[in-house]
């Protein structure tokens, strides 16, 4: 492991003393107005970590923070004044009611994504405004006034100085709590699910439950805030909530930087003070932010945290220090990471799958035994990557069942698969590219379900412990795979060959028994499709069912203990490698296409290359 230059490791907890400094001194270098500026900077930051948590980490367009903010600072309002409730019991039934709130937001993303869900979002926004604008229960445009001073242990908070302090705490509380969940597991998922939901889905993370965690999380922020707001100007009224708001808290999201929490601070505080010096000019206000934020996404889209990087300051993660591929190694990692539940077998009765008319796979029946290597080859389009997708979860098949460990999983999704011991490799690799290597393979270590992340607020500790347990395992399992001197970098900077084999240890990382490979020799050279023949048995070897597609047949030939051949999605021959070859059902499928007809029986010497050296010790 790389040691931190000594400047740097000093460097960094210097500047967080300074800024603590200058925080705590701050209320005694300004006057009156300054202050409730700075109030006001505070509580727009907050909002803007929950809004950097959903947008930014889990990938979810949330235009409906302000309606949080809103819920968070009307409830609080109508249940002290109305109610005659004492300030914090409000704050209490606020905070339940944004959080309902985010839960509400949450559901549509469980269905539409991208620009639609930022259609449907920024619909709930606008519902929102316009029902405090509308309803009598808000007072309309009036707003409502006489909202109490929030008490607190004789202090009188009355004072914007003194209030300060109380914002000061809520914001350093929720900044940490944001920092904490981005660099633990949790986070981490968020990110991968924002990289690609559906690897992230057939990996094992509970998709559904992580969008509507990202919206849970943001709805609470924008609650406190909101809560922060009423207690601040103890008056609230559709003004505070309107849709330029909105866009200004975007704003301050992009341009501060939607992939960092600190960004999405420094974004409040910039455009917070740019709005003070900009009130006399609001209209151009608002059309500077719009071209501020479209030219932020398109030439700066990580924002002002960004900056350093571009201007080749801090860290580089990829390119200049990459190291050298090495050598599988398998040790104790390996083992460990491998199912104690021992190899599943598949059993595959009469599936079938139609793509609008056209029929993919047909009656397919397919035994694969645990413990066997099992190869799926067939020409191209003729259903094997259509069959890996089905037992995977990731399609539903029209017709037919499998079973996998003697368990029915035809209406098991991919989430629900993965637990089960089912890990697969794509075709088109689908690493997750904004992640490093080394969190591409925590992400699959990590088996803890999404929907215990309570632990973050009742027991942070044991999240702690874990994190560092899967630390420790990841390295381990880095160095066993060779791919230890990439941990750091970005899984698209690297060669295919290296990306190859870091989708090969995440897939193994999630503890498998039925391991499918969908081409995992595609674009390796040939003694990187030697490496590849070497994890691959040493893997079965540890306890792990494989289904092999494959194109390259000296790789099938050399590994697997069957084989079964697809033809416009049926199985034509399945046996033994000799039976398949020697079948004239597949000669004949072969026929249009002669290349791959000369691949099917390929000579002793292809086969040695492709499954390296002791290929004929294993043959035997
Ligand atoms: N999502 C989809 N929608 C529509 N058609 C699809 C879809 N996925 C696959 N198909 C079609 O199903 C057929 C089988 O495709 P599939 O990718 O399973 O073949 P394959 O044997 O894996 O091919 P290759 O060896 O080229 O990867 C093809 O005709 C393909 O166009």
């Amino acid at each position: 492991m790389s040691r931190r230059p000594l400047t740097r490791s000093i460097a960094r907890p210097a500047l967080w003393v300074v800024v603590g400094v200058v925080l705590l001194a701050l209320p005694y270098t300004v006057g009156p107005y300054p202050i409730h500026v700075v109030d006001v900077t505070l509580v727009f930051a907050v909002l803007a970590i929950g809004l950097g948590m959903a947008l930014g980490l889990a990938g979810q367009i949330n235009l409906a923070q302000i309606a949080f903010f809103g819920i968070g600072a009307y409830v609080l309002a109508i249940v002290t004044t109305d109610a005659g409730w004492g300030f914090w019991a409000a704050a209490v039934v606020s905070l339940l009611a944004s959080v309902v709130a985010g839960l509400a937001v949450g559901v549509p993303a469980l269905r539409v994504q991208s620009h639609y869900l930022g259609i449907v979002t920024l619909g709930l926004a606008l519902a929102f405004t316009s029902w405090v604008t509308n309803s009598s229960v808000t007072q309309g445009a009036n707003g409502i006034s006489n909202i109490p001073v929030p008490p607190l242990l004789g202090v009188d908070l009355s004072s914007e100085y003194l209030y300060y302090y109380l914002e000061l705490v809520v914001f350093v509380a929720g900044l940490a709590f944001a920092l904490f969940v981005v660099r633990t597991r949790l986070g981490r998922r968020m990110r991968a699910m924002r990289d690609d939901a559906i690897a992230a889905g057939a990996l094992g993370a509970d998709v559904r439950v992580l969008r509507l965690l990202a919206f849970t999380v943001s709805s609470v922020y924008g609650g406190v805030a909101g809560i922060l707001y009423a207690g601040l100007i103890r008056y609230v009224s559709p003004d505070s909530f309107t849709i330029s708001t909105m866009f200004l808290l975007l704003a301050m999201v992009v341009i501060g930087g939607r992939q960092s929490i600190v960004g999405c601070v420094l974004g409040a505080v910039v455009l917070s003070l740019a709005r003070e010096w900009l009130t006399d000019f609001a209209t151009y206000a608002q059309l500077g932010y719009g071209l501020v934020v479209v030219l932020a996404v398109v030439f700066a889209p990580t924002g002002l945290a960004g900056l350093p990087a571009r201007l080749g300051l801090g860290r580089r993660r990829d390119g200049a220090e990459r190291g050298a591929l090495h050598d599988f190694v398998p040790g104790p990692a390996t083992a460990a990471a491998v199912s104690d539940a021992g190899p599943a077998d598949l059993q595959v009765e009469g599936i079938g799958k139609t793509f609008r008319g056209l029929r993919a796979l047909h009656e397919v029946r397919l035994s694969v035994p645990a413990g066997a290597i099992k190869g799926v080859v067939g020409p191209n389009g003729s259903g094997k990557t259509t069959l890996l997708n089905v037992v995977s979860g990731l399609y539903t098949p029209s017709t037919g069942e499998y079973a996998v460990g003697g368990v029915r999983a035809t209406a098991l999704g991919p989430t629900a698969l993965s637990r089960h011991g089912v890990a697969r490799t794509f075709q088109n690799l689908r690493l997750f590219a904004d992640l490093t290597v080394r969190d591409n393979v925590l992400f699959a270590l990590d088996r803890s379900r999404s929907a215990a992340s309570a632990e973050y607020l009742v027991w942070p500790v044991g999240v702690v412990r874990d994190e560092r347990r899967l630390r420790a395992e990841a390295e381990e399992l880095l160095a066993e795979f060779g791919i230890a001197d990439f941990a750091d970098l970005a899984p698209r900077s690297l060669p295919y060959g290296i990306q190859r084999r870091v989708e090969l240890a995440r897939a193994v990382a999630t503890g498998p028994r039925i391991l499918l490979l969908d081409e995992p020799a595609a674009g390796l050279n040939g003694q990187e499709v030697a490496q590849l023949a070497q994890i691959v048995r040493t893997i079965r070897d540890r306890g792990v069912t494989v289904v092999l597609v494959e194109h390259n047949m000296g790789l099938v030939m050399s590994l697997c203990d069957e084989v079964a051949v697809l033809a416009n999605g049926s199985v034509i021959a399945d046996g033994t490698p000799e039976q398949v070859v020697a079948d004239p059902a597949v000669v004949e499928a072969y026929l249009g296409d002669s290349s791959q007809l000369r691949d099917l029986v390929p000579d002793q010497r292809t086969i040695r290359e492709a499954a390296g050296d002791d290929a004929e010790e294993v043959r035997a």
